[in-house]
């Protein structure tokens, strides 16, 4: 068998001799772009050239490779060049082996350092003050909802959104215990209602108890007995802890839509593939106007600008007075964007772009 193998390998090894060769040749590349970058105060991670890179690399594709192991692996080969051109540092929510740490992971790959916090709020301290490249944040997930404290957190800051990443969530029961043993189920408020009907089901008197994290939860079931956690395998695997029961969560395309936050606003990709985010605030008129809140939403829809989220908070000045979070198609320097927002501007008090950043990962 070794006969019939042995031409074979022998080619793969010229092969991987080119491979190697071509990678550095292409990170040497990365380099120079380093060297150009630093010098204009340009941004490392480019998401838009990313989102290219990635889309042309596919076209290119006749296989057999998959699309998505391609992308893997140029996933890798650009962490490799961010790291070469600048040692970059991102924040994500923590602790380790969070699902924000995983979607850091995915969009960043794994030549980056990341450092988990405690708040949402500490990471856009942590940018905001030069202490961290780039920070990630969960911003909604397909079955709660909004992460209500990421969105207050843009009023007061001037961070720009670069990225979006989209992660499948799905939940494991993890504890030392067997499934009869378990009194007592820790996880993060909004993973526990995910798996709400799972755990009536399967745990019927096990009392449910809220942690900072889910990752947090793994770590107290690790040494409580009679303690289980609600969290992906990423901590189970971390911690050490067995999984007792996995895809416990009550929706199958259970999803977590992340933001990527840093301080340079993202170029556009074009072609109908750019996103923007702004947060808009229409004074005493959404109270006192009638149509106040459908003339905001007029200038956008004229020019064929797509709205695809709209989401009110409280302001936090007055009762009853909101700020809107919308997304929308296209990308903030687009003419008929700044049409737009010229337009909304002679009537909002507060039109702010939040950033521009392509459609998906
Ligand atoms: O083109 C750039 O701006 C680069 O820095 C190079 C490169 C790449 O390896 O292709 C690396 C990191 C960026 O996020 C985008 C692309």
């Amino acid at each position: 068998m070794s006969d019939a193998l042995e031409p074979i390998r022998q080619k793969i090894d010229a092969l991987d001799h080119d491979l190697v060769r071509l990678l550095n040749e292409r990170l040497g590349l990365a380099a120079e772009i380093g060297k150009v970058k630093r010098s204009s105060g340009g941004s490392i991670y480019a998401s838009e050239r990313e989102d290219k890179v990635l889309r042309k690399v596919c076209g290119l594709n006749e296989g057999p490779i998959k699309d998505e192991a391609l992308k893997a692996i140029y996933r890798e080969i650009m962490s490799a060049a961010i790291a070469l051109e600048k040692a970059t540092k991102i924040v994500y929510l923590g602790p380790e082996a969070t699902n924000t740490h995983a979607a850091a992971i995915k969009k960043f790959g794994a030549s980056i350092d990341y450092e988990g916090m405690g708040t949402i709020a500490d990471l856009f301290t942590a940018v905001e003050k030069g202490e961290a490249d780039y920070a990630v944040i969960p911003i909604e997930n397909s079955t709660e909802g909004s992460v209500r404290e990421a969105l207050d957190n843009f009023v007061e800051s001037d961070l720009k959104i670069v990225a979006q990443i989209y992660l499948e969530i799905s939940h494991s029961l993890i504890s030392n215990e067997s499934l009869e043993g378990i009194t007592k189920v820790y996880s993060k408020d909004q993973a526990l209602a995910q798996c709400r009907h799972w755990l009536q089901r399967h745990l019927p008197h096990a009392q449910l108890i809220d942690a900072s994290s889910t990752a947090r939860a793994v770590e107290i079931a690790a040494n409580e007995p009679g303690a289980a956690a609600v969290a992906g395998e990423l901590a189970a695997q971390h911690h050490d802890v067995p999984v007792i029961a996995a895809n416990i969560q009550d929706k199958s395309d259970n999803t977590t839509r992340f933001f990527v936050l840093g301080k340079k606003p993202a170029g556009a990709v074009g072609s109908g593939r750019d996103m923007s985010s702004f947060l808009i605030s229409l004074g005493d008129q959404a109270s006192s106007h009638s149509g106040a809140l459908l003339k905001m939403l007029m200038p956008m829809a004229e020019r064929g600008i797509n709205l695809s989220k709209i989401e009110s908070r409280p302001s936090k000045r007055r009762p009853w007075d909101y700020y809107f979070f919308v997304d929308v198609s296209g990308h903030y320097q687009d003419a008929n964007m700044q049409e737009a927002l010229s337009e909304l501007s002679a009537f909002c008090p507060m039109v702010k772009w939040l950033g521009s950043y392509p459609v998906v990962n």
